[in-house]
């Protein structure tokens, strides 16, 4: 995965995601954050799709889902903290709810090629630690969310579906 600085990359071990790590996105899923803590669930290296600053890149819409969701998230490349970036959590929401109904895996929701967008990777030795600030996503322009091993940090709330191109 590429740094924000040019001949440099860090290389992907595993990509873990917190699930209900923020209560308003609970809610807006229907569940209630005060009866169970966060909890962690996985996607494959393949999942990356590496967007570099400024382009647009071509995300098919996936196979199987009518209800495909992008959750923006800031993700911290582990090595303790060795970086930040903005990925999205792809999740195809359908297929994710009939796996809650059924109290299985939610793996074909969230765990799929190219489900995991992310942008560069900026290191902390230069950023400094965030210890609070707004995660943004501009969908076709206006913003709509806030908001080794990469942590997907779960996504604040605003989660919404994409709309298929031509
Ligand atoms: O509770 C749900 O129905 C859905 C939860 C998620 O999709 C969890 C996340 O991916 C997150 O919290 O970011």
């Amino acid at each position: 995965l590429a740094l924000n600085r040019p001949a440099e990359v860090f290389p992907v071990h595993r990509i873990y995601c917190i699930g209900r790590n923020y209560a308003a996105h609970a809610r807006e899923m229907g569940s209630d954050p005060t009866r169970e803590p966060p909890f962690f669930f996985q996607k494959p290296n393949d999942a990356i799709q590496y967007v570099a600053p400024g382009q647009i890149a071509d995300h098919p819409y996936p196979a199987l889902t009518r209800n495909y969701h992008y959750e923006v998230e800031l993700v911290a490349a582990l090595q303790h903290v060795f970086g930040y970036a903005v990925g999205l959590d792809m999740t195809r929401r359908d297929l994710q709810g009939d796996m809650k109904d059924q109290k299985k895996p939610w793996e074909i929701g969230k765990s799929f090629d190219l489900s995991a967008p992310i942008g560069p990777i900026h290191r902390v030795a230069r950023t400094g630690p965030f210890p609070r600030g707004a995660i943004t996503l501009a969908v076709n322009a206006p913003l709509r969310a806030q908001g080794g091993d990469l942590i997907y940090s779960g996504t604040p709330e605003n989660v919404g579906a994409v709309v298929r191109g031509t």
